[in-house]
């Protein structure tokens, strides 16, 4: 019968969380130009990305994407470029209240579903002690915003409003309600709200 799903995401957090659905999948990265348009909304830009990832994959089962920024005072935050990029992010987030949105698509028999999902995180002040500590972790490289709520910057958080898993890369109940609209149903839910 092949796999539950096919995951268009180098991302090994989506991955992860994919599988704690109980979902078995081919993994197929998709390799798109992800740089923002000038002027572009962060929610146009991630709803944009995961289209594009999903429509880049073409599979048997339904393919799976998503792009997930951190955007605070109208800009986007993605990956930092370099140290001096993600000290510059983290000190605009320090203290303050940030969006996390992920755009999600999902691309089934020449359909296509998708949306975007936001979650308001809000850090604790930074101090200069920590974002030099986090840094050399490692972890900031590639996470957007600079951050990876599921490691050591999980600290940094006081308040959460909205879905966690969304944060880490993937809204997983909108996702699997999705799932279940194209027939990929290993849960028992009903399409009743
Ligand atoms: C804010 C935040 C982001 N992230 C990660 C999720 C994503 O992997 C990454 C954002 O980059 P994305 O471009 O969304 O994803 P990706 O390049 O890792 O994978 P692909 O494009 O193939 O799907 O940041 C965390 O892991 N934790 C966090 O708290």
């Amino acid at each position: 019968m092949g796999p539950d799903i096919c995951l268009a995401s180098q991302s090994p957090r989506r991955r992860e969380l994919l599988a704690a659905l109980g979902l078995s999948m081919d993994v197929v990265p998709a390799d798109i130009d992800e740089t923002p348009w000038d002027g572009e909304l962060a929610q146009d830009h991630v709803a944009r990305l995961a289209r594009a990832k999903a429509m880049a994959v073409s599979h048997s089962r339904p393919v799976v994407a998503a792009d997930t920024v951190v955007t605070i005072d109208g800009q986007i935050l993605g990956k930092p470029a370099d140290q001096a990029d993600y000290v510059r992010m983290t000190a605009a987030l320090s203290g303050r209240t940030h969006q996390v949105m992920t755009g999600w698509a999902i691309a089934h028999a020449g359909q296509l579903h998708s949306g975007v999902e936001t979650t308001a995180v809000t850090f604790s002040v930074l101090t200069d002690a920590m974002v030099q500590a986090y840094w050399d972790t490692g972890e900031a490289v590639d996470k957007a915003g600079g951050y990876g709520i599921q490691g050591p910057a999980g600290v940094w958080v006081r308040s959460l409003a909205g879905d966690y898993n969304n944060v880490v890369g993937l809204p997983t109940a909108v996702i699997a309600r999705a799932l279940v609209a194209v027939g990929v149903n290993p849960w028992g839910l009903s399409n009743a709200r």
